[in-house]
């Protein structure tokens, strides 16, 4: 494949550009492109309706050899995986969420895609072993069914998260219909982190300074001399939150540190498979001089300290030293400042109050933001630093440590890391997602505040009524020891001693060789049969995926609607709000109706509790029958690539969303499912909304691009992308117009296999990674 590019371009620019599978119309930049996915990795939450749709549609998987599947939000992360007594149904109690669990490994055994059970060491959170296996490499293209996929930025691939209908077009052809995002640069000034900062901290910073919208449909390469000093593992922790910054993905240019971390791993090819061709490449792959960003912010990386939330958006934050922002700061914003004052309710804060006297219940150290390796020596550093004494978890608080992967866990052991935790009083736990979403039952309970390393601290994110400040893990442990808030820089400088200490006593610094040999074996063939021959009766999967052509171009055809409108008058409606959580564990695409806002529709615990919270909206009369919801705020459906959110609204009646900007994940997921997205400026949009709120009916004509209120002469165009339009007013499937360029794809594949052969050998599943040493030094 050609590597000379003519004029100068960004990283983002080359990898697209050496991916494009097929372009109906070259001339115009604008139009989806068919683009090749290199890697897919699946788990069990976003992936059960795809499958289903797969089967129904009697497809099967086209590249299992490049799709890694595991379970990691719904696998409890208490003792007793190992025992040889094991049994699924004793492991995970709660019914739906090993329906879920149980579906993925019927759907990995029917494709034959390499699998990691939770009985086997490499399972994982999914963008955690996707790097730790070397799954990922430089210049790929790589997907999951999940928002936090731009983890896997760090390693200069093109990583991003996708939806359900998305997963399954991807599982049907390893190509998706993309529109090239922008370009976006954030170059961090000066040359390191100052003491006691940490990747978490930066990235927090930069979602304060360009707002949770401020990457919306761009791509964020991080450059600079602060990021060239970063560790892998710590870009891995800024790109992770590239889409908290509303950026599709985020990547970092590959160099010699990419290169270390990646020789030796499992999935990464060995020198006889195309190693040395590999990092030739690979060091091309860095951003020209001259290229041209759509967008460029500078961050001066001395302003940056230690950084805390103190809202419900991960922008709502500020430096530890800081204190709690007044509602009367925003004097200028008076709906800023109403929001603030409602978030500082739920949040149980004062404004003015300092961050440093805010009192915390529990710590939860995990998550694909800071769970890895890296992560847990900077804790564990930190709490030698304070010695026996002084190192234990405060009187009352309840601490744990989740590591991302089993292999992580395996290397903390191997280093003593556990055992330090444990004698401060941590909990060690088993891995997955854990506190971070709550999905397996680790949650806080009502009014619980929690300093946490992961990175969403929406309203009822971490259980219901309960408080997430984001912090960096050498800040967990601060607040864990001390029992509240606290500046953690000067303890972090000598911790960093400790830790070299630790490290060198213990192994040596480098990659274990041994760390990826003989794990437990793969269950894939040891499956307990029961799953298989009694399905789950909590399971409610449907033929929503559709039986039938018909049914499924029907469900996805828009032409007009005419209807009451919902008034939705917030910012960054997050599809957490649209759909939490614990309503995300069914398996088909349908019953979702109740979901919607359910945790604003309903009060207390929308598993259980009944009882409708009258002042919401939706709950008003006219707009229980509304068709249409206008949303005066920015960013709307951003977060989380739930493809739920659309389907709630879809069971609910609405087909029809307006808003000034819309999440670009959420935005995809619309389109495939027949929901129109209309975005008018935010005045326009406060002008309808007020209208709605009258209770007037409102009809929003595709063919047109018009929105007529009744009774009123106004008429408010709006524009959709051509191609957009098209597939809606034809209900037309972006699988089937994929696999009538079938040949295409089989084109692209051949000259991958000739030009990247390393791409190809992914296939190493036999259950017993032998160490491998690959290549000599490099040059770089
Ligand atoms: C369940 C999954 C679709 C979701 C995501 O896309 O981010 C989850 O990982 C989250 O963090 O909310
Ligand atoms: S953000 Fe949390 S729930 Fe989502 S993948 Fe990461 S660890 Fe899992």
């Amino acid at each position: 494949m050609d590597t000379h590019d003519r004029e100068p371009t960004t990283l983002y620019d080359k990898i697209w550009s050496k991916h494009v599978v097929y372009d109906p119309d070259p001339a115009d930049a604008n139009t989806p492109k068919l683009i090749y996915i290199d890697r897919h990795l699946v788990h069990e939450v976003s992936s059960p309706q795809a499958f289903d749709g797969l089967w129904s549609a009697n497809r099967s998987v086209r590249r299992p050899d490049c799709t890694l599947a595991t379970a990691d939000h719904n696998v409890p992360t208490s003792p007793g995986r190992f025992t040889s007594s094991f049994q699924t149904s004793e492991y995970i109690k709660e019914p739906a969420s090993r329906a879920q669990y149980t579906a993925l490994e019927k759907n990995v055994r029917k494709s034959g895609i390499p699998y990691f059970s939770l009985r086997d060491t490499r399972q994982g959170i999914v963008h955690v072993i996707g790097g730790e296996q070397g799954f990922i490499l430089p210049g790929a293209v790589a997907v999951c069914g999940d928002s936090h996929t731009s983890t896997l930025g760090a390693f200069g691939a093109l990583a991003f998260g996708i939806g359900t209908s998305e997963v399954e077009h991807v599982l049907a052809t390893q190509t998706l219909r993309l529109r090239k995002s922008k370009n976006m640069r954030i170059l961090i000034r000066s040359t390191h982190l100052p003491l006691g900062v940490t990747s978490k901290d930066l990235i927090l910073h930069i979602i304060r300074t360009i707002g949770t919208a401020g990457g919306t449909g761009h791509v964020i390469e991080y450059a600079g001399d602060v990021v060239k000093s970063l560790s892998v593992e710590a870009r891995m922790t800024m790109c992770n939150m590239s889409i908290e910054a509303g950026a599709r993905a985020g990547l970092v240019a590959p160099d010699e540190k990419t290169v270390e971390y990646l020789r030796g791993r499992p999935f990464v090819p060995r020198v006889e498979e195309g190693w040395d061709e590999a990092v030739e490449y690979w060091k091309t792959l860095r951003s020209d001089e001259g290229a041209k960003w759509d967008k460029e912010v500078v961050i001066d990386v001395e302003e940056v300290e230690p950084t805390v939330t103190w809202g419900t958006s991960p922008e709502d934050n500020v430096p530890i030293s800081g204190n709690v922002p007044r509602p009367g700061d925003f004097l200028n914003d008076p709906s800023k400042g109403e929001g603030v004052k409602k978030t500082l309710e739920y949040m149980g804060l004062k404004g003015g109050e300092k961050m440093v006297d805010i009192k915390i219940d529990k710590v939860f150290l995990g998550s694909c933001t800071n769970s890895r390796i890296e992560d847990l020596r900077t804790a564990a550093g930190v709490l030698l630093a304070l010695g026996a004494e002084k190192g234990k978890v405060a009187e009352g608080m309840r601490a744990m440590v989740v590591p991302g992967s089993g292999i992580v866990k395996r290397q903390a052991e191997a280093e003593g890391l556990d055992v330090i935790f444990q004698r401060a009083g941590f909990e060690w736990r088993e891995p997955g997602c854990s506190m971070c979403i709550g999905l397996n039952g680790d949650q806080l309970s009502s009014g619980e505040r929690c300093a946490s390393t992961s990175n969403r601290n929406f309203k009822d994110r971490q259980g219901t009524g309960g408080r997430t400040h984001l912090v960096s893990p050498a800040m967990a442990v601060g607040a864990a020891v001390t029992g509240r808030l606290v500046d953690v820089r000067n303890l972090v400088k000598l911790g960093k001693e400790k830790e070299k200490e630790i490290i060198k006593g213990k192994m040596g610094t480098d990659l274990p060789a041994t760390l990826f040999d003989d794990p437990s074996p793969m269950p894939v063939d040891n499956l307990d049969e029961e799953h298989f021959s009694k399905p789950d009766d909590t399971s409610t999967a449907t033929s929503g995926s559709g039986s039938n052509a018909d049914s499924r171009r029907d469900s996805r055809r828009f032409t007009s609607v005419h209807g009451v409108a919902v008034p939705i008058r917030m910012e960054n409606v997050d599809t957490d709000m649209l759909v939490p959580a614990p309503l995300l564990k069914g398996l088909g695409k349908s019953g979702f109706a109740r979901a919607l806002f359910n945790r604003f529709r309903f009060k207390t615990n929308p598993d259980t509790n009944k009882e409708e919270e009258l002042d919401f909206v939706l709950n008003r009369e006219p707009f229980r029958r509304a068709k249409i919801m206008i949303c005066d705020g920015r960013n709307f459906g951003c977060g989380s690539s739930r493809e739920h959110a659309v389907w709630a609204l879809k069971d609910f009646g609405i087909t029809c969303v307006i808003a000034p900007s819309f999440g670009d994940i959420f935005f995809n997921n619309s389109l495939q499912n027949g929901v129109l997205l209309v975005v008018l400026p935010q005045f326009t949009c406060e002008e309808l909304a007020t209208y709605a709120e009258t209770g007037g009916e409102m009809e929003v004509d595709l063919v047109k691009e018009e929105i007529r209120c009744l009774g009123q002469d106004k008429v408010f165009s709006f524009k959709v992308d051509p191609n957009n339009r098209d597939r809606l007013l034809k209900g037309l499937d972006d699988i089937d117009l994929t696999l009538s360029v079938e040949e295409k794809i089989s084109e692209y594949e051949a000259r991958r296999k000739e030009g990247w052969r390393w791409l190809e050998l992914v296939s190493r599943l036999d259950g017993n990674f032998k160490k491998r040493v690959i290549g000599g030094s490099m040059e770089w």
